[in-house]
């Protein structure tokens, strides 16, 4: 069934609010009229942060820095800034590259700070939320990635925290659908934001031709786009065409709760699966063409 969570007055919690994606969408919620929480480690970046809005509108935001991958810190964030409303776990790194040449310690910082760490946000964040004083209808929003729909050479470990938040959306929808909470998975391709510059500086030739060969979004687009998705309780958000054709491709046994994209997803799912299929060949192609020049 439709749903609207509102978010004038209401407090937006943002993970990784200090940077990118996440501060984009603070901006937007702030616009909006939201009392917003950032979580971020650096103190420095969070108080940059915190400046750019007060300079934009005028409002100021609180600021907690911590680590995703300390529960305890998490914990006391949460506790200082008071019942959430909607909450954005939006914190993410990427350090693609091949499974053989990466060490185990990277492959590990990005399952802990991605999946391990939204465990972490949302464990310490649920109390707060199920007591927050308005009974209105609330907000989880998970931020994936289209690497959280399908895999890509390079990004093994990225990929799999990102699946992984899938699993946790999908079983954790369930478990709070009677508090009136809203589960919210945002899938978005490459995004303007200082972490895709840092990765641009590492990723393996081949990633960057398979999955550098779509359109970069601005931070502002996905951060409507969250935004939106936040307020209509939508399960599965996408972006652009291949985020369609992946979102019809992998609708799996997600939530919908609109007809018109339920009606879709059923009409389309042999044509997409035929679409994804048709991607693969072309990125396999790449790949061993990619083998056969010398290097
Ligand atoms: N940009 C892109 O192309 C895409 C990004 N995404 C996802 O969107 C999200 C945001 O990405 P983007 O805006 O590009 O990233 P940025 O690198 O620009 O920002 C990342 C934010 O997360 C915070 N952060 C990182 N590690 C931790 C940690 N251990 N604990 C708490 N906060 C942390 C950073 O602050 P600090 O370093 O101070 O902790 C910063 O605020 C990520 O989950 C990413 O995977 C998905 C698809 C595409
Ligand atoms: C029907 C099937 C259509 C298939 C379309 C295939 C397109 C795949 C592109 C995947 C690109 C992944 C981008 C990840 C962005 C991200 O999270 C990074 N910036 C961080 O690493």
């Amino acid at each position: 069934k439709p749903v609207s969570v509102p978010i004038k007055d209401r407090h937006v919690f943002i993970t990784g609010g200090s940077s990118g994606i996440g501060l984009a969408l603070a901006h937007k919620a702030v616009s909006e009229g939201a009392r917003v929480s950032l979580l971020a480690r650096s103190l420095n970046k969070l108080e940059e942060a915190q400046k750019s809005i007060r300079l934009a509108y005028g409002v100021d935001v609180a600021i907690f820095a911590a680590d995703v991958r300390d529960y305890e810190a998490v914990q006391r964030a949460v506790e200082d800034a008071g019942s959430i409303d909607v909450l954005v776990v939006n914190q993410g790194i990427f350090v693609p590259q091949a499974l053989e040449k990466q060490e185990l310690d990277e492959v590990k910082f990005m399952i802990d700070v991605n999946l391990m760490g939204s465990f972490n946000v949302i464990k310490a964040a649920l109390p707060f939320m199920k007591d927050r004083k308005d009974r209105r209808p609330a907000s989880i929003a998970l931020m994936s990635s289209q690497s959280g729909q399908v895999g890509v050479y390079g990004y093994s470990a990225y990929s799999a925290s990102k699946f992984g938040l899938r699993g946790l959306a999908e079983s954790l929808q369930q478990e709070v659908i009677s508090d009136n909470i809203h589960v919210t998975v945002i899938y978005p391709p490459d995004t303007e934001t200082p972490g895709l510059e840092e990765e641009k500086k590492i990723r393996p030739e081949l990633t960057n031709i398979l999955a550098g060969s779509g359109a970069v979004l601005k931070a502002e687009e996905v951060a409507g786009k969250t935004l939106d998705g936040i307020k209509s309780g939508t399960f599965s958000v996408t972006f652009n065409i291949e985020g369609y054709l992946l979102a019809f491709a992998t609708a799996g046994a997600s939530p919908q709760r609109s007809f018109l994209m339920a009606f879709l997803e059923v009409v389309l799912a042999g044509i997409s699966r035929l679409a994804a299929l048709f991607f693969l060949w072309s990125f396999y192609r790449t790949i061993k063409k990619w083998h056969v020049k010398p290097n």
